[in-house]
């Protein structure tokens, strides 16, 4: 298995451009199972998790094929609505196919995703909502079967708010008769980039970006060109990195409208961020500070960025807390930042991180994207060699990620296993 070897003590300098987002890219691509013919996405980022949904695309009857960061899914031969254990176990966003083969073929049957390192990740909130569409929902052996003679809009409230359940029933509602209201939905610009996308080919979403879309099915669909949105994760990744390393580094291609929750605790916690017409410019100007952070559903603080902002925290002057409400397990990094010599105390969804001068190189790994993320920042400052294992978990979800920070001049190498 490859590690990632990283010398602490450089800090980064110059620009990075930014990918397309995964978690934008993964929906889009199960949308074009709502269509017959060509499909080209551009802007795709060249992931673990895009291949793997290729894969199962192409198992349910899809054509798909990539180059270039350009993918094309023709859809025309979908004949299959099975999406067996195998496929989605590799990839929780594997559920994204569940609307449109219910939308499309009238039956699915997809194996449950299961929960993971950060925690049980259920799917309730999909299937009620498939029910009130008209679905009929049976789980039997690990697998959830939807049939259903032709969904029919419905007003549907989610008791939480959930991304891929406000993706999946969109999707799913888009080729519905009639109008469905979904409220308190998801406003993540993910969430806004896929109701573009269908609108694109045809659909009518209203309200996307806000708690109420509203979506008059129509009765086909057609296919489009379209380009993924910048990865604002990835974005947050290297700001962070860029404050933590008293750095100077621009960042090209990302939205920084889609950044003002992470943009505004960096300047709290000391960054001195330029929003500019050419990119994102962030100049560590030490020392840090300790600022408290609670991980919200957007326009909030992201989870996806709570475990890159702790290891900031860990080496800022004073106190603070961090809560994530998102995920029930998602300090996984904490155990191993402390292996580090960060002082990082966990009361239930609560840490308390007193910030510490220095942190020391150590072996570490991680069962999670964002967790791997965090160890690589840790890293990039700590005394010595910081050798983080598993990094199979960041390509599911950062591309070239060391060629990017060798690129701002850190000390950063993968080693083949
Ligand atoms: C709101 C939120 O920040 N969602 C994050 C979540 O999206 P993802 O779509 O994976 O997760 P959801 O948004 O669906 O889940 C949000 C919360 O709702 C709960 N839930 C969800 C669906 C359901 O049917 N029943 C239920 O109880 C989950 O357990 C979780 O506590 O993980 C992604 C990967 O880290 C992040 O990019 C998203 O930002
Ligand atoms: C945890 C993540 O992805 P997934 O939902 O695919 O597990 C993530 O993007 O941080």
């Amino acid at each position: 298995m490859d590690k990632i070897l990283v010398q602490g003590g450089h800090p980064l300098k110059g620009s990075v451009t930014i990918s397309g987002a995964k978690n934008a890219a993964l929906p889009i691509l199960s949308a074009a199972l709502l269509c017959d013919g060509p499909n080209t996405f551009s802007n795709v980022p060249d992931l673990r998790d895009i291949h793997s949904t290729m894969e199962l695309l192409s198992h349910l009857g899809a054509r798909c094929e990539m180059a270039d960061h350009t993918v094309r899914v023709d859809a025309a031969g979908l004949n299959n609505h099975e999406a067996p254990y195998d496929l989605v176990r590799k990839m929780r966003a594997s559920i994204l196919v569940l609307g449109p083969l219910v939308a499309r073929l009238k039956r699915a049957r997809v194996s449950l995703p299961g929960g993971c390192a950060i925690g049980a990740r259920p799917i309730n909130l999909h299937l009620r909502g498939l029910e009130l569409l008209g679905a009929t929902i049976e789980l039997s052996h690990g697998y959830v079967e939807a049939v259903c003679e032709q969904l029919r809009g419905a007003e549907i409230y989610f008791d939480m708010v959930t991304v891929t359940g406000t993706e999946n029933l969109m999707m799913a509602a888009a080729l519905a008769d009639g109008t469905t209201v979904l409220r308190n939905a998801a406003c993540e610009p993910e969430v806004t980039a896929l109701a573009d996308v269908l609108n694109a080919m045809g659909a009518r979403i209203q309200g996307a970006g806000t708690p109420d879309i509203v979506i008059e099915g129509v009765a086909r669909l057609h296919p489009v060109e379209a380009r993924i949105i910048p990865d604002r994760i990835e974005t947050g990744t290297f700001m962070a990195a860029a404050a933590l390393t008293n750095g100077d580094v621009t960042i090209h291609g990302a939205e920084p409208d889609h950044m003002e929750a992470v943009i505004h605790k960096l300047r709290r916690a000391g960054a001195c961020i330029e929003v500019r017409n050419d990119g994102i410019r962030v100049q560590g100007c030490a020392p840090l500070h300790s600022v408290d952070l609670k991980t919200l559903p957007y326009p909030g603080f992201p989870t996806d960025m709570q475990a890159q902002f702790m290891v900031l925290m860990s080496v800022a002057r004073g106190s603070c807390l961090i809560t994530e409400t998102i995920f029930e397990n998602r300090f996984i990094h904490v155990s191993e930042l402390h292996r580090m010599g960060a002082d990082i105390t966990v009361t239930g969804n609560v840490a308390l991180v007193k910030g510490v001068s220095r942190l020391s190189g150590a072996p570490v790994m991680a069962t999670d994207l964002r967790a791997s993320a965090c160890l690589i920042l840790a890293g990039l400052i700590a005394e010595n060699t910081t050798e983080v294992n598993r990094v199979y978990h960041l390509d599911r979800g950062y591309e070239s990620l060391e060629r990017k920070f060798q690129q701002l001049g850190a000390a950063i190498r993968r080693v083949k296993g």
